[in-house]
Order: structure tokens, then C-alpha cells, then sequence
């Protein structure tokens, strides 16, 4: 691994400078911090002043760099949503991450090996730009989600507010509940998406996807997430749309998913594969900010 130590300023006043790179996959926008050449402490707290659109940075997201614990991967991967909560995954994140450790010099493989908090998982950079992710096996087991259901099964009814929808429940590491909906237009994202985020049946929270079905190869989805509100995109989440609908032999195994910040490619060949998913990551902007000690 490469690159130079930086030391992070304190000034006898506690402000501490951090350098941060600004970047997006779709829409889905990230802090990326290297946690490598620059040490700091983050608390919930520093998170959400980062995070916030008006008074920080702005994200959806931070992500974190960090030495790996194990020399069978490259790098440690940690996320954290703009509310503070650490989180196991984030796909539109795991692109933007390969693309930074190979920009900022950290490596030079356009393949890594990085661990997170659920496994490990695989981003190459592909020699058009755009990055595949092997995301690992999607788990449909309630117990792995956490999703409290008496059996497994591929759809659940899910009271909200005294109405029934139907929902497919799917970790990617990261939990999420998908509904199918008529029209990505009208979807009640707003009014369900807290609902069903903080549902007492989703003991760890879970991210609300909405997903319409306009052909067997291509879907349209929204994502309320966990932590963040709905976002213009969401990897993990089109990734547990499109096994869903996979699953139920709605939709074939290479699927085109069109979020508000664009388009993702997912293909999965049945259980026990890995999901991958191909999309753009983005460099926005560089820049240091003080924080108050
Ligand atoms: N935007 C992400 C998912 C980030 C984490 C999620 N909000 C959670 O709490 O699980 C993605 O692209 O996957």
C-alpha cells in the first residue's frame, strides 16, 4: 500500500482540520475520509455535522478507509448513515470506494478485496469507467435480515397503520423490505417510508424499497434508506429489488434498474451467487474542513 502519512492540525483553539473527498455514484452522495494517512476520532455527533446539507458537507453517506484487520483483503470498509448509525453496507459507496483508493494512490489493483461489516466484497474497475461489484449471496432468511416472521417465504403481509402491503425481505448485508407498486410516480415513498423503516417487525430499522416492473429485464425503484430518507439511488437496494423480483421468476437474471439518479446493472444467477452490480462512482469535489475539537 502506498501514499504518505498526513497529521491532522489541531490548533490550540481544538479545531481540528480533516480532508475529505466529495463523491456520488448516481445520485447517492458520499464524504469519503482516508482513515490512512490521517487520524481522527468520529462520533455521532461529528457525523451528523459532516453530513448535514446546510451547516457541513452533505451526504447521505461517510465512508471510512481503513488499514484492513486480516491480510487476506486490501482494505476496511465502514459506513455510516447521515443520522450517525454505522451500518453494514452500502453498494453506490463500495463503487466510489474502489475508485478512491486507486485515485488517491492507496493501491494500484483495479480489483480489491475489502472487508465490511457483513463480509467480505469485491469492486473492480472496469477500463470504461464504470466499476462491477461482486456484492456477495443475498440471505433471505427472516432471522439474518433481522425480520421477525414465523417461516421463511419469498413475500409477507405487512401491517402499516391498519392496511396490509406485501413486502420481499432480503439482507445484502444490509436489511431491506421491497414492495411491488403500479406507478414509481405516485408512490406513497413519503408517507410508508418512515412506516416501514422503524416497523416493529425490522428490529435493526430497514430500508424501504419501492419497485415497479416495467418489463422482465428492467425495473424502476425508489429507496426509502434507513438513516438517510429516500435518496436519489441506493446499490444494496437495487440489488435486493432485483433478487426479489429474480426470485419470484418476475424478472430475469440481468436486470436493468432506473433510479432517479440513474441506472444500475444487476445480474444474479440463483441462490448461493453472488449478486453483481455495475454502475458510474464520481469524484464531486476535495476540500478540508475544521471541526471543533
Ligand atoms: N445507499 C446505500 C445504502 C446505505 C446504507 C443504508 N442506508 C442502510 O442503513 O442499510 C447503497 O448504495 O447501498
Amino acid at each position: 500500500m502506498e501514499g504518505s502519512t498526513w497529521s491532522t492540525q489541531t490548533t490550540s483553539g481544538g479545531i481540528m482540520k480533516l480532508k475529505f473527498t466529495k463523491m456520488q455514484g448516481l445520485g447517492n452522495d458520499f464524504i469519503v475520509l482516508d482513515g490512512i494517512r490521517q487520524s481522527f476520532s468520529l462520533s455521532v455527533e461529528v457525523i451528523r455535522q459532516l453530513a448535514d446539507r446546510h451547516f457541513g458537507i452533505g451526504c447521505d453517506q461517510l465512508l471510512l478507509v481503513e488499514r484492513p484487520t486480516s491480510p487476506e483483503v486490501d482494505f476496511r470498509y465502514r459506513i455510516f448513515n447521515a443520522d450517525g448509525s454505522e451500518v453494514e453496507q452500502c453498494g453506490n459507496g463500495a463503487r466510489c470506494f474502489v475508485r478512491f483508493v486507486h485515485d488517491q494512490g492507496l493501491t494500484d489493483k483495479h480489483q480489491i478485496r475489502v472487508e465490511t461489516a457483513r463480509g467480505i466484497i469485491v469492486p473492480r474497475l472496469e477500463s470504461n469507467g464504470l466499476v462491477t461489484v461482486d456484492m456477495g449471496a443475498p440471505v433471505f432468511e427472516p432471522a439474518a435480515i433481522p425480520f421477525q416472521a414465523p417461516t421463511q417465504s419469498l413475500t409477507y403481509p405487512l401491517e402499516l397503520n391498519g392496511s396490509s402491503i406485501e413486502i420481499s425481505a432480503v439482507s445484502m448485508g444490509n436489511p431491506h423490505a421491497v414492495q411491488i407498486i403500479d406507478d414509481l410516480d405516485t408512490a406513497p415513498v413519503a408517507q410508508q417510508g418512515p412506516l416501514i423503516e422503524h416497523h416493529p417487525r425490522f428490529p435493526n430499522r430497514v430500508n424501504a424499497g419501492f419497485m415497479q416492473i416495467v418489463d422482465r429485464s428492467h425495473i424502476r425503484l425508489r429507496v426509502y434508506e434507513r438513516g438517510a430518507g429516500e435518496t436519489l439511488a441506493c446499490g444494496t437496494g437495487a440489488c435486493a429489488a432485483a433478487v426479489s423480483g429474480m426470485a419470484r421468476g418476475l424478472l430475469d437474471a440481468d436486470v436493468t434498474v432506473s433510479t432517479r439518479g440513474g441506472d444500475l446493472r444487476i445480474r444474479w444467477q440463483g441462490e448461493g451467487h453472488p449478486v453483481l452490480m455495475t454502475g458510474p462512482a464520481v469524484v464531486v469535489f476535495s476540500g478540508e474542513i475544521e471541526l471543533g475539537a
